[in-house]
């Protein structure tokens, strides 16, 4: 049976709703006419809508999406708004650069500068979270232009060097290093310095990272801290274990491994996992947040240290005042404009590492194509790789024999077993430590025929056999 009251019900129900919509149709097209825009169609009107600026400084769209944040005391409304009038420049747009630039652009700042010079390798995507499988080979800075079309973003596709890098800054309110190499950093220090531009800095280098907020309230600069760049040489640091040994300064000028005062070399800095540039470039995001909005940054200077095998994985440790005797900070400086950070640092804006040159010439060294002929006439020989055992492990010659460099430092029965007398030939992944192999094996063994494939496995993939892997 029909129930005709349930109709009768609906059919009122429905009328109430078109009335509603006629009511609210006018009250739209009063507004329109009030805003100017008479003619615009339903799609604009809602843009309108989220348009209105209220009296505290947001919109109706930025009410709508910083509403949770704008629900919280430190934040509110003069933090948001604070946000909003906000510039940041971002150097490097890697590692560090992604989730500082994400965070930042999502959580409202108005904005954010990001320079970098690089494109986007496969290599990069398992922790520079910002960029994606579809933009390998694109510019880093193109890849990351993003996601909140209420922040503005800058892009710099290009090198910040002494040239560029005084006008770049003075753009900004603050400064984060996303970066990789001494050189940028101290250049991104002096412009800030000079500009007087609060510099948030992070560093991760394998399991390690670190994080300070430089230039800011009075506290020091990173010359402060780091007078002098770290050796450039990287030979002439080499620890008696035939791996790089850098004092404690200069690793902080990278990181500072706090379970364990590591060495590290510059050829080794490249291994990181994600979560560590994550952790800190979320962490560089947030120190801005606070120094945007008002909150107590960093007071006094600490500096937060990261690690991976260390639990708890933070420490906070404090750091120097400001230096009187700064170069470019103190109190009678001597530095006024910006100098050529390479030839300070003996290192370039980047990470790449440079080509040691241990051995001289050509007697004990043979080029990629020279071994190859050895290995294809079956010339008898010993093939020593060098690397670390995971790196041997992802891949190797057929045929080599793995050692790694550090094991060679002490005369071993177990080593002088492979010496058989034959010529021995020595590889790594670049041809830097295979040198320093050579030294170590006529040193410590007496080898007299030891010879170091230049170019290493890399050169060997290029030149040789494309596939092995380049990693
Ligand atoms: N002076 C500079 N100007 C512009 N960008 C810079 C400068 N120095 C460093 N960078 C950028 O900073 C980023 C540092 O990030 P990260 O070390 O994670 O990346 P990467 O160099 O791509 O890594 P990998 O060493 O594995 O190749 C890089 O994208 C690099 O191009
Ligand atoms: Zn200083």
């Amino acid at each position: 049976m029909k129930d005709t009251g349930t109709d009768q019900k609906v059919l009122d129900l429905e009328k109430e709703i078109a009335s509603l919509r006629e009511r609210v149709a006018e009250l739209e097209s009063q507004l329109d006419a009030k805003s100017g825009h008479p003619e615009s169609g339903p799609v604009e009107k809602e843009t309108n809508v989220d348009q209105i600026l209220q009296a505290n400084g947001l919109t109706n769209a930025e009410i709508k999406r910083f509403s949770r944040q704008l629900l919280i005391p430190e934040i509110a409304v003069e933090g948001q708004v604070a946000l909003k009038n906000a510039s940041v420049l971002i150097v490097g747009a890697g590692g560090l650069g992604s989730p500082s630039s994400l965070y930042l652009s999502a959580m409202g700042i108005g904005r954010i500068g990001l320079i970098d010079h690089d494109v986007v390798d496969i290599s990069n995507i398992h922790r520079q979270v910002i960029h994606t499988e579809s933009r390998v080979g694109v510019s880093k800075v193109e890849s990351a232009r993003n996601v909140n079309s209420l922040c503005k973003i800058d892009i710099y596709d290009t090198l910040l060097d002494s040239a560029n890098a005084m006008e770049i800054v003075s753009g900004y309110d603050v400064v984060v290093d996303a970066s990789d190499n001494p050189a940028t950093r101290y250049l991104i220090n002096d412009a800030c310095v000079l500009l007087n531009k609060p510099l948030v800095s992070g560093s991760a280098v394998r399991l390690d990272g670190q994080l300070t907020t430089y230039n800011y309230n009075g506290g020091p600069c990173y010359r402060c801290m780091f007078p002098k760049p770290p050796p450039s040489n990287a030979v002439m640091n080499c620890s008696e274990t035939g791996v790089l040994g850098i004092g404690m300064s200069s690793m902080i000028h990278n990181t500072i491994p706090f379970g364990n005062f590591n060495v590290f070399s510059k050829e080794s800095n490249k291994k990181t996992i994600i979560l560590v540039p994550g952790i800190i470039g979320c962490l560089e995001a947030l120190e801005v947040v606070k120094i945007v909005t008002g909150s107590k940054a960093n007071e006094p200077p600490n500096m937060l240290l990261f690690s991976y095998k260390s639990y708890p994985h933070f420490r906070n440790v404090k750091i120097r005042s400001r230096r009187k005797d700064c170069v470019v900070c103190g109190d009678s400086p001597t530095i006024s404009e910006l100098i050529d950070y390479p030839q300070f640092c003996g290192s370039g804006y980047n990470d790449k590492p440079t080509q040691w040159k241990i051995l001289d010439g050509r007697s004990s060294q043979v080029t990629c194509r020279e071994y190859g002929k050895i290995k294809a006439g079956r010339i008898p020989h010993v093939l020593i790789d060098v690397r670390d055992e995971a790196e041997f492990k992802i891949v190797s010659l057929p045929g080599s024999i793995n050692i790694p460099l550090k094991n060679l430092s002490e005369d071993s029965p177990e080593i002088r077993n492979i010496l058989t007398g034959d010529p021995v030939y020595t590889i790594c992944k670049r041809g830097n430590y295979s040198q320093m192999a050579v030294v170590k094996l006529k040193e410590v063994y007496g080898v007299r025929d030891c010879f170091n494939i230049i170019g290493g496995l890399d050169g060997w993939s290029s030149e040789i056999d494309s596939t092995i892997p380049s990693y």
